[in-house]
């Protein structure tokens, strides 16, 4: 199925049920305090525009300006899974104005150590993260103990799932490994290839339980979600590759309501957690483009067969050096080495575009 008719069959225009986006007694009661404004789930941000659910459907939304008067501090400005008051559920093809969020049970942000207001707010009102690592390449201890500090701040109580096991042969040592640093959190072992342990993860799922998928690139997450949903709703790299339009300008759903229930969040920001591939990919876009021709999509370049790279640095097409300041490079972007400083303008370009455009945004708002 097309991801437009999926779209279409997911929204019934009137009489949206929202406990099946997860609204409970909590949320109700907290919004049933704002007379004359309704209640509604944020589902899609883009900058300044959102796209929020309410029991008419979907619409169109921005914030108002009292907003804007606090835009020091993003966090302050709706996320992906806030539940909001809106004044009105039908724009008539224009815009619903959010006027307050109502409080958040989590918060998944990424934040630089040691500073104020560098939090950055990926989704909001997750129950269960799944910290997915795949049990071939990716597999890395520390890189979950980061992972499972990151889930244990938003409040969201963490699983870890362990991706691709038909490709893994010593799991009883994988096991192990993982269990001296998962005290209290369950650890799911599956494979998207041949269906192992997809069942276990359905447990964790149900009606209005919101979940979402952390990990590094190519650990399988779209694949996963695929799975879940029963049907190819996301594209994952593999298709992504081949995809003539490559593989930058995908946008997708980032509130999937789940055929059994539950809610799945998955937001560009959730996607860029690990490591900030923007820049880097055009800075480095001659070793991405040799990279993709590796024949394994997670490829670290060290042992893979058919590995691309290695055979660039071989025959000199790709320098030894070059390699190494990419190298370096990733390393400095991924999350805990991000400055407090370049958190920041990310933050502000991921919202705004830029600096001008966040500081002609504000006087917008500030006029109206
Ligand atoms: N062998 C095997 N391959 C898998 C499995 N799950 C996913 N893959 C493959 O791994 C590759 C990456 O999967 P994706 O689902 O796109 O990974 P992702 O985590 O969504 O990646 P990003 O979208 O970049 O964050 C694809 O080629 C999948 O076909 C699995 O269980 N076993
Ligand atoms: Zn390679």
């Amino acid at each position: 199925m097309l991801l437009d008719e999926y779209i279409r069959q997911d929204l019934n225009p009137v009489n949206i049920n929202l406990k099946n986006y997860g609204l409970n007694e909590r949320f109700e009661q907290e919004g049933a305090t704002y007379i004359d404004l309704f209640i509604a789930r944020v589902t899609e941000q883009h900058r300044e525009l959102y796209k929020v659910i309410s029991e008419c459907g979907e619409i169109d939304a921005s914030v108002s300006g009292k907003f804007a008067y606090n835009a020091d501090d993003q966090t302050s400005f709706p996320a992906v899974g806030d539940w909001v008051m809106i004044d009105r559920v039908d724009a008539k093809g224009g815009k619903t104005i959010i006027h307050h969020i109502l409080r958040r049970k989590s918060v998944l942000s990424r934040q630089a150590a040691g500073t104020e207001n560098a939090g950055q707010i990926i989704a909001a009102n997750i129950d269960t993260i799944f910290i997915c690592m795949s049990l071939n390449a990716d597999f890395n201890i520390r890189r979950i103990e980061r992972y499972l500090t990151i889930a244990w701040d938003s409040m969201a109580t963490p699983v870890i799932v362990l991706t691709k096991s038909d490709l893994c042969d010593d799991l009883p040592q994988k096991l192990a490994d993982i269990a001296s640093v998962s005290m209290g959190v369950d650890v799911i072992t599956c494979s998207s290839e041949n269906g192992d342990g997809l069942d276990e993860i359905s447990t964790y799922v149900g009606q209005g339980k919101t979940i979402a998928f952390i990990g590094s690139s190519g650990v399988g997450k779209s694949t996963l979600i695929n799975r879940l949903m029963g049907q190819d709703v996301l594209r994952t790299k593999a298709i992504r590759e081949d995809d003539a339009k490559g593989r930058h300008t995908t946008t997708h759903r980032q509130l999937l309501l789940l055929p059994n229930g539950g809610i799945v969040i998955d937001t560009p920001g959730m996607r860029e957690l690990q490591i900030y591939t923007g820049n880097l990919s055009k800075t480095f876009e001659d070793i991405e483009e040799i990279a993709a021709r590796c024949k394994f999509g997670d490829c670290s370049h060290e042992t893979e067969p058919g590995c691309a790279i290695r055979e660039a640095l071989k025959n000199e097409t790709l320098s030894e050096k070059r390699f190494a300041s990419y190298k370096k490079l990733q390393r400095e972007m991924s999350y805990s080495g991000l400055s407090a400083r370049q958190l920041e303008n990310e933050k502000i370009n991921r919202m705004f575009g830029g600096k001008d455009e966040m500081k002609r945004f504000i006087k917008n708002v500030k006029k109206r």
